[in-house]
């Protein structure tokens, strides 16, 4: 590994790449073992930074590995199955190079994120061509969403579980919240066939490649594909998630990072209810036999996230909220299968295993520039929960209006062209408000960052006594300033005066950055 990562080092390009992506350079990489073992899990995606990849506009950066050998977990991990890797069976309406026109939009990037905007772009009678390696592969993760958020977006058949409620376990002593908030999980093929379906009908071209570079003019853009294929297009949409491939940050990148490892198992049985998914589990009896682990847990704490789909089917997902550093992948798994030995479930067979390295807050990218965005790069995970699959499909319709309003689609007569179109659709992306609503969860971020167990177990028993309406508005992008603050001093009401007290002394920093930018914005 030592002499694949010096290689890597060795090419100008991808040093200065992971420097502006990671925060710190290949040496620094090199020499310090503890950021070493957070990082060697993400390496098999270091292509994926570099370029835009398979799965780019995914929310969740996801990196699907073979079973290692890792103390404990190592019998769980045998069971994990050779990554395979299923595709949808469509004819996709290839773009012709040799035509050389002009198309109104370049997407780049074939996730959620991409698709969504191809789809409602080309509706309105655009040319739209989407370029991803890899355009009808099914994303690889599983996503949760509030079942709410899919129903206003006309999305619930594209829900293949639901469950009536969630649960979140506090500690040890039996102390839970019910959630009345039906909770549904992301049906990827169905979500992706219905995407694709409509694309094709509004005449959508694909091109499978990778993008290397983009060059701009006065008027259009020509985006380069790594097979030669040079595509120009009025505008440029980089929707490739973290890779942020074309997306320029001016800003020291320095995010939390959220880890998960998570599998789709057959079990012989698990304590769950089948009709709650378990959106949080902080209780850490499974420990008790584990000093060295429990110590750990106890400073930068992990919960169980599952989704119970029968008595013998489940998703099961060790994650650590946000941590700076990341947690190492390793030690997430040791925890899992702790847990899972304590909790009496038997893994008979993995169906299929997950790991998610999203990386959450941050600075947003430079705003307003040429290329827009939508989705992780376009700073779009929400930096409390690191959830973004909901939020970037309500986005899409702003960014694809904005797109067809300025372009002259509309009979609008307001036709722009250039930088002026580009910094239109970044305003309708990012207005102050949602800015200033950013803002108030990057702040959000910085205290969580701060807690320890017991004080994350004293911090979510207020977050989830609070009014519903305050909850859910804060988990779904829906409380804008002042509401925010209304729900910021709810929730100190709600706490206790332990949880008061650790507000105000692990927020005093970060409300006072806080404070900060909305003077300065
Ligand atoms: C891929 C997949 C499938 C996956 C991945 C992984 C996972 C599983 C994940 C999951 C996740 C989750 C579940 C998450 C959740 C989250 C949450 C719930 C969060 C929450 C948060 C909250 C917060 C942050 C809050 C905040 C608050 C504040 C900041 C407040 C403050 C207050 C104060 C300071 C007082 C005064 C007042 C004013 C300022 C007005």
């Amino acid at each position: 590994m030592k002499l694949l990562l010096l290689g890597l080092a060795d090419i100008p390009l991808l040093r200065n790449r992971l420097r502006l992506t990671l925060g710190f350079d290949m040496d620094t990489l090199l020499k310090t073992p503890n950021k070493l073992g957070f990082f060697i899990p993400q390496f098999n995606g270091f292509e994926r930074l570099c370029s835009n990849n398979p799965n780019s506009s995914k929310v969740k950066l996801c990196v699907k590995k073979r079973a290692i050998k890792i103390g404990s977990s190592s019998a769980l991990l045998d069971l994990v199955p050779e990554t395979k890797k299923e595709s949808l069976d469509y004819d996709l309406p290839l773009y012709d190079p040799s035509m050389s026109r002009v198309v109104d939009l370049a997407i780049v990037g074939g996730g959620p994120a991409g698709l969504a905007v191809a789809q409602q772009v080309s509706e309105a009678g655009l040319s739209v061509i989407s370029i991803d390696p890899s355009p009808k592969l099914i994303w690889p993760n599983n996503y949760g969403v509030w079942v709410d958020e899919f129903e206003a977006m006309d999305l619930l058949d594209c829900l293949d579980t639901t469950w009536s409620g969630a649960v979140v376990y506090i500690d040890n002593d039996g102390a839970k919240k019910d959630l009345s908030r039906p909770y549904g999980r992301v049906n990827r093929k169905q979500l992706k066939s219905k995407m694709l379906q409509k694309c094709i009908a509004n005449g959508v071209k694909f091109h499978q490649s990778k993008v290397t570079n983009v060059v701009h003019e006065e008027e259009n853009s020509t985006v380069v594909c790594s097979d030669g294929v040079k595509i120009q297009a009025s505008v440029v949409l980089d929707a490739t998630g973290f890779s942020r491939c074309l997306v320029q940050y001016d800003k020291p990148y320095n995010p939390g990072y959220q880890v998960a490892y998570g599998i789709v198992a057959e079990v012989d049985g698990h304590p769950f209810d089948v009709d709650k998914m378990v959106f949080m589990d902080w209780r850490d009896k499974h420990l008790d036999s584990y000093p060295e682990l429990k110590e750990r847990n106890s400073k930068i704490p992990t919960f169980l996230y599952a989704m119970p789909f029968s008595s013998n089917r489940i998703f099961l997902e060790e994650t650590s909220l946000v941590a700076r550093p990341g947690l190492r992948m390793e030690d997430i798994q040791e925890r899992m299968v702790a847990r899972l030995k304590h909790l009496g479930i038997n893994v008979k067979r993995i169906e299929e295993d997950e790991r998610c390295v999203i990386p959450m807050g941050g600075p947003l990218p430079v705003l307003p520039q040429r290329v827009v965005g939508i989705g992780g790069t376009a700073g779009m995970v929400h930096p409390s929960t690191g959830y973004m699959v909901a939020r970037t499909l309500a986005a899409a319709p702003i960014v694809a209006k904005a797109i067809v309003r300025y372009l002259g689609g509309s009979t609008s007569g307001d036709s722009l062209r250039g930088d002026q179109l580009s910094a239109e659709v970044w305003r309708d992306l990012w207005p102050i408000e949602r800015r200033r609503q950013r803002e108030f969860f990057c702040f959000g971020m910085d205290i969580l960052l701060k807690l320890d167990l017991e004080a994350t177990r004293r911090f979510f028993d207020a977050f989830f006594d609070l009014e519903p309406r305050y909850w859910h508005g804060f988990l779904s992008s829906r409380l804008f300033l002042p509401e925010l603050l209304v729900f910021g001093l709810s929730l100190f009401s709600h706490a206790s005066n332990t949880s008061r007290l650790e507000i105000m002394t692990k927020g005093t920093v970060p409300l006072g950055v806080y404070l900060q930018l909305q003077a300065v914005g």
